[in-house]
């Protein structure tokens, strides 16, 4: 069985406090795009996992779809599998892709091997795998609160525009942005912004990792800027970054690119 494992944006993100637990609170609406992995789950002699596409750094015991497997062969008799992932979304991007491939594999087994695992069932084993890893258990936009593992819907629609995202080959772990950002009490009402005329989210949504990563990736606030010059109507750092996005109208012909570096650039509907 075949599924593609999708990233995620974060349009607006706050990081509100921390938590006795050491984890910050924070909110943020989580928006997937089309940006993908291709994840292949078959029985096996033995349980292994293999990659292909992007080098994924760690150890493969430490790769999360094994995690996954792993995790839920403690309450089911799984079968030994053989997954095979092909690594195509950036990581360390700030896209979720490697929480996706986790909440992915759970998906998967769950039909698989027919264990009738309800959403909320498959929710909370995601959450046991990563703070964003709940998210891609229903796949649609939410409004993420306390970890970014707790929903409230939000009646956000941009299926009329376009995103181009680049990832700017900078692998920033998202434990290294959390401990450069400053909590602090949002001075917006995210929420409310986000129910605004896209056009007007530039004034006041934002990301807080920004202002805690641009000093010292000035590339950041560069790629950013570029995304606002080719015409964009809301550019931003994707979560813990290095990936940015532009929003875009859906008649916005042009293909950006990026000449003379490394960068990847994806470029699709919303
Ligand atoms: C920042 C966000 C925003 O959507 O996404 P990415 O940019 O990584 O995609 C998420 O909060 C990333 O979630 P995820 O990548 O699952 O993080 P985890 O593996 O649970 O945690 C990695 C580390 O980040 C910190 N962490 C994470 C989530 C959170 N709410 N508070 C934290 O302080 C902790 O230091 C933790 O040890
Ligand atoms: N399937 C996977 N894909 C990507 N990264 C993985 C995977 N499994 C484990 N990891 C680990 O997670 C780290 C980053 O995860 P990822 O979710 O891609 O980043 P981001 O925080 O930018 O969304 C990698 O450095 C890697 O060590």
């Amino acid at each position: 069985m075949i599924i593609f494992p999708n990233a995620k944006i974060n349009i607006g993100l706050h990081v509100v406090n921390r938590r006795p637990d050491g984890f910050r609170n924070l909110e943020s609406c989580f928006y997937p795009v089309n940006w993908c992995d291709a994840l292949e789950i078959i029985r096996a002699e033995e349980t292994r996992f293999t990659s292909s596409g992007l080098t994924i750094p760690g150890e493969t015991d430490m790769n999360l779809c094994l995690k996954a497997y792993k995790l839920l062969q403690q309450d089911f008799a799984l079968p030994p599998v053989h997954i095979h992932l092909h690594k195509n979304i950036p990581i360390g991007a700030g896209l979720g892709g490697g929480s996706a491939d986790a909440a992915f594999t759970l998906k998967l087994l769950n039909n698989l091997f027919e264990l009738n695992l309800l959403v909320p069932d498959l929710e909370n084993y995601a959450r046991r795998l990563g703070s964003d890893c709940a998210f891609f258990i229903q796949n649609k936009p939410v409004f993420a609160v306390e970890k970014g593992d707790v929903f409230e819907p939000i009646d956000l629609h941009l299926s009329g525009y376009q995103a181009v995202i680049i990832y700017p080959d900078l692998h920033i772990t998202t434990a290294e942005a959390y401990q450069k950002v400053v909590p602090k009490n949002p001075n917006e009402n995210l929420k409310n912004l986000l129910q605004q005329p896209l056009t007007t989210w530039k004034d006041g949504v934002q990301n807080d990792f920004e202002e805690a990563l641009f000093p010292s990736y000035p590339v950041l606030p560069q790629l950013k800027a570029y995304l606002d010059e080719a015409g964009a109507l809301y550019a931003s750092m994707t979560g813990s970054g290095s990936a940015v996005f532009g929003i875009f109208p859906k008649d916005f012909s042009q293909k950006l690119t990026v000449t003379g570096t490394t960068y990847s650039v994806w470029q699709g509907a919303l």
